[in-house]
């Protein structure tokens, strides 16, 4: 086997361990990491990418907001690249949600080229999973706001991959929403 791949599965299963006791927020309550695993399949099956430390940071993408995992654990097992692009893509918890929103929108634009990838794919994959189900407890109202806003921050994404920037069009055109 050759070294990616095995750098690959070293990361993918750091990830499904941090993940293990999470849900996603459907109503079968699929496995957390069917999310993480997805968006970097989207990158490099829809996106072409090849760069590998973009799809270890896509693995790896929601393991700092959303378990215990530190960014100094990030860089020790993965590096500093890895362990930057996974900081440039976490929404510090502490702050309240409308300010974290806010904050997501105004620093898509000044992203690493690496970081915008993965907030791409993140958005198309949280956008397709919308389109065909709506997580528990949220109204209609509440799914389109999410649009409206994911529109916003994929603006400040624009000239990174044309490919996933045409499919998440494609999402945007469904609901009615102008990118
Ligand atoms: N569409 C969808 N999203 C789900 C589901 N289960 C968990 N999520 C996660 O919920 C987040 C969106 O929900 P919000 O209420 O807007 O955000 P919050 O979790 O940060 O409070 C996404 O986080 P994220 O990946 O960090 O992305 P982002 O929205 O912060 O960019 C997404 O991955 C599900 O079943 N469907
Ligand atoms: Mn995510």
């Amino acid at each position: 086997m050759n070294s990616e791949a095995a750098l690959l599965l070293e990361t993918v299963n750091f990830a499904a361990e941090k993940h293990r006791k999470q849900r996603r927020k459907d109503p079968e309550e699929t496995p957390y990491i069917n999310h993480p695993i997805g968006v970097a399949r989207i990158l490099s099956y829809e996106g072409g990418v090849t760069d590998i430390e973009v799809l270890q940071a896509a693995l790896l993408h929601d393991t700092v907001e959303d378990t215990d995992t530190t960014p100094e654990e990030l860089e020790d097992r993965f590096g500093p690249i890895v362990a930057r692009i996974v900081q440039e893509v976490t929404d510090d918890k502490s702050l309240p949600k409308q300010e974290r929103k806010r904050l997501q929108v105004e620093h898509a634009p000044h992203c690493s080229q690496q970081a915008k990838l993965v907030k791409l794919a993140d958005k198309l994959y949280n956008l397709r999973d919308l389109n065909a189900c709506t997580p528990v407890g949220w109204s209609a109202e509440r799914v389109q706001e999410y649009f409206v806003w994911a529109a916003e921050v994929v603006k400040g994404l624009k000239g990174t991959n044309s490919a996933l920037e045409e499919k998440l069009e494609d999402q945007f055109k469904q609901r009615g929403v102008q990118l």
